[in-house]
C-alpha cells in the first residue's frame, strides 16, 4: 500500500529526503511538499499517513499519533532558522503586539512560552504573512520561521534579532524539539509492513544525510539563495536525532504548554514499533 509522506518544503528537511530518495526504493511512496502548518492539517485530516511535523500537534491530539524513533528536527541551542525580529529589546516587549508567521504552529507556542515564563511578558499576539519590514510596522515583534527566517536573517535590517533556539536553551538547559515525525495511529496499523520499512530507511537515511551533507549542498535547490557552506553549517547546527535529552526537553516544552493551557494536557510519549 502506498504510504502519503509530508515533506517540509524548508531546507532543514533537505538533508534527510535527499538521502531517502537517492538511496531507497521510495515507488511506494507519495510526498507532498508544504509547510509545516498545513501538513499538521493534512496530518489531523488523514491527507498524509506520516510526516515531519510541529512537535506540538503531537502534543494537541497525541492519542491519535504515534512517534517515528530516533528522528526529529531539533536544536541544542541556536538553531539558526526559528527568530524573534524586535523593534525594541526582548525585555521591553511587555504588552507589546507581536507578529506571528501563518507556517509555524510549535514556535508560536515556544515564543509564548519564552515571553511568560523567562521574560514575565504579557503580550497580543496576531498571525500575518507579511514579511519582515512590512510586519515591523504593524507589531513590535514578529516571528519567523524556515526559509523565510533564514531568508530575512541574512537581509539587511536593524531590528533585535532572538534565535529561540538558544533562548530556550539558556532557559531550560535542554535540547528543543521543534518537528517530530508524526504517524497516525490508523496508517501505522493499515499499513505496519509499509511504515517499518519506512522507520527503517528513514533512520538509514538519517546516517548517510549526517556523512554527505557536502554533496548534497551542491545540488540542493537551496544553493538559488544561499551558499553551498552556510548551508552544511546550518545542518550541522541542526540535531536530527530524537535520545533521552531530546524527549527531557520535549517533555519540558509540553508541560509549560500544559500550564498556560496551549494543550488540553501533558502528553504520552508513544513510539512506533
Ligand atoms: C527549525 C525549524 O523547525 C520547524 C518549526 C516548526 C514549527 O514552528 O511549527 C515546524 C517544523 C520545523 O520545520 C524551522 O523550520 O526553522
Amino acid at each position: 500500500m502506498e504510504i502519503r509522506i509530508g515533506e517540509i518544503e524548508y531546507a532543514n528537511c533537505t538533508p534527510i529526503f535527499t538521502a531517502l530518495k537517492k538511496n531507497f526504493d521510495c515507488s511506494g511512496y507519495h510526498f507532498v511538499r508544504e509547510v509545516p502548518s498545513a501538513l499538521n492539517a493534512m496530518l489531523s485530516k488523514g491527507e498524509v499517513d506520516v510526516s515531519p511535523s510541529s512537535s506540538i500537534e503531537y502534543g494537541k491530539s497525541f492519542e491519535k499519533y504515534c512517534l517515528m524513533p530516533k528522528i526529529s528536527i531539533s536544536s541544542i541551542g541556536a538553531v539558526k532558522s526559528v527568530f524573534l525580529f524586535s523593534r525594541v529589546p526582548i525585555e521591553n516587549l511587555h504588552k507589546k503586539t507581536i507578529g506571528l508567521t501563518t507556517e509555524s504552529d510549535t514556535s508560536v507556542n515556544l515564543l509564548k512560552i519564552i515571553l511568560k515564563k523567562k521574560y514575565g511578558h504579557d503580550n497580543e499576539y496576531q498571525r500575518t504573512p507579511l514579511p519582515l519590514k512590512e510586519a515591523l510596522q504593524a507589531n513590535e515583534g514578529l516571528l519567523l520561521i524556515g526559509d523565510a527566517a533564514l531568508k530575512a536573517s541574512l537581509s539587511e535590517h536593524n531590528f533585535h534579532v532572538y534565535d529561540l533556539g538558544q533562548q530556550w536553551y539558556e532557559f531550560t538547559g535542554l535540547p528543543f524539539v521543534f518537528a517530530l515525525w508524526i504517524v497516525r495511529r490508523e496508517a501505522a496499523a493499515q499499513k505496519h509492513t509499509e511504515m517499518l520499512l519506512l522507520r527503517d530507511n528513514l533512520l538509514l537515511a538519517k546516517k548517510l544525510a549526517y556523512d554527505s551533507y557536502d554533496s548534497i549542498a551542491l545540488d540542493s535547490r537551496e544553493r538559488e539563495w544561499m551558499s553551498a557552506s552556510a548551508l552544511v553549517d546550518y545542518w550541522k547546527t541542526i540535531s536530527y536525532d530524537l535520545t533521552a535529552d531530546h524527549l527531557k526537553g520535549l517533555e519540558t516544552f509540553y508541560r509549560y504548554a500544559a500550564e498556560m493551557e496551549l494543550i488540553p494536557t501533558q502528553p504520552e510519549i508513544s513510539l512506533f514499533s
